[in-house]
């Protein structure tokens, strides 16, 4: 049942993070899952309906497949994953190893599952302090986000957390940060308005280590002039966060916005060659019927999904579990 916030991270000496009661976890996972699968209603309706038409009703022929993979393209699963899946689908029913609808369709989720499934899914947090550099187009919830993520670092897995404003681009960018520091009890590093990005992050990484944090998460523009500007100023942060700890950042995460769909394939395949993402946290999966970016994401372009955001509430930002999710799309 469902990763959650003590699965996602690795602690000290590879121990997981300390966790409440099995039931008490087990329960919360429940909840999780029946939240994911409320809020990704579009995709999946969208989705269901097709899938019933196809695999439940009538022959399987070649327009069953066809109808199929137009039904997956169409929730933006991309078209090579669609086909890898739909193809694998269709031998198998060849073979006679698959009868009947529930067992068409639970095979297609775990098909979906296993392509979403790309590298380490993890979040590393032994390295003392731990750098999380976050990047993403403005407006696909990178604020919003790292306020969650901090939030639930310091509140459910007790760690202290500071954070650098470096999206100095945009003033109301470091208000919302402030505001969720406050919020989750953790300090914000910021510069003046139009101050060098790297150097605020060269501050914040000081100051965490002076202050004893274990998580420093910066905050980084996800707008400039021209993209080629932005890449360089991102590629410049890096640089300086590297000058000051060799090793760091340890994770460089970006956020996607779901509504966007193959858009974001294309903005992770531009930022993943300028920085290095090593995870992707895709935003607003509720608010689209293509939430099937994420398998295209990480079969397509092998980087892990660590993250998903299925609304604005704190508890929606959740880790990302390939299994639940492709389950939470297919299942009536
Ligand atoms: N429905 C929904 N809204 C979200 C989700 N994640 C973020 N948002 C909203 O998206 C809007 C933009 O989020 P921001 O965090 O300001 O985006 P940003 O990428 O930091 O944008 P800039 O600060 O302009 O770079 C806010 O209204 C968020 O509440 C999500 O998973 N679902």
């Amino acid at each position: 049942m469902a990763r959650d916030w003590y699965d996602l991270f690795t602690l000290d000496h590879g121990a997981p993070a300390p966790a409440p009661d099995e039931p008490e976890r087990e329960e919360k996972r429940r909840g999780f899952f029946r939240r994911m699968r409320e809020n990704m209603r579009k995709t999946r309706e969208a989705l269901q309906a097709e899938v019933q038409a196809t695999l439940f009703e009538g022959d399987l022929d070649e327009a069953t497949w066809e109808r199929l993979e137009e039904a997956l393209i169409y929730a933006d699963v991309g078209a090579r994953t669609t086909a890898q899946v739909v193809e694998e689908l269709e031998r198998e029913a060849e073979e006679g190893s698959l009868v009947g609808g529930e067992a068409l369709s639970n095979r297609l989720a775990e098909l979906l599952a296993k392509l979403a499934r790309t590298g380490d899914d993890k979040i590393d947090l032994r390295p003392d302090p731990t750098v999380i550099l976050v990047v993403g187009v403005n407006g696909t919830g990178k604020t919003t986000t790292i306020g969650k993520l901090a939030w639930h670092l310091r509140n459910t897995l007790d760690r202290k957390v500071v954070i650098g404003a470096a999206d100095t681009f945009r003033a109301a960018a470091v208000e919302q940060l402030e505001r969720w520091g406050e919020r989750a009890g953790v300090d914000v590093v910021k510069g003046p308005e139009g101050s060098d990005p790297g150097a605020v992050a060269f501050d914040a990484i000081a100051r965490g280590r002076e202050r004893g944090a274990d998580v420093i998460i910066i905050d980084t523009a996800g707008r400039l002039h021209t993209q080629t500007n932005l890449m360089e100023e991102l590629a410049k942060v890096r640089r300086v966060i590297t000058k000051q700890m060799p090793d760091a950042p340890h994770e460089t995460l970006m956020t996607v916005d779901a509504t966007t769909g193959q858009n974001g394939v294309r903005q992770a395949k531009l930022f993943g060659e300028a920085v290095g993402v090593t995870g992707i946290i895709l935003t607003k999966l509720d608010g689209t019927a293509k939430g099937g970016i994420a398998l295209a994401i990480a079969n397509e372009l092998g980087i892990p999904v660590k993250l998903i955001g299925i609304g604005e509430q704190l508890e929606d930002l959740r880790p990302f579990d390939a299994d639940d999710f492709a389950k939470a799309l297919l299942t009536a």
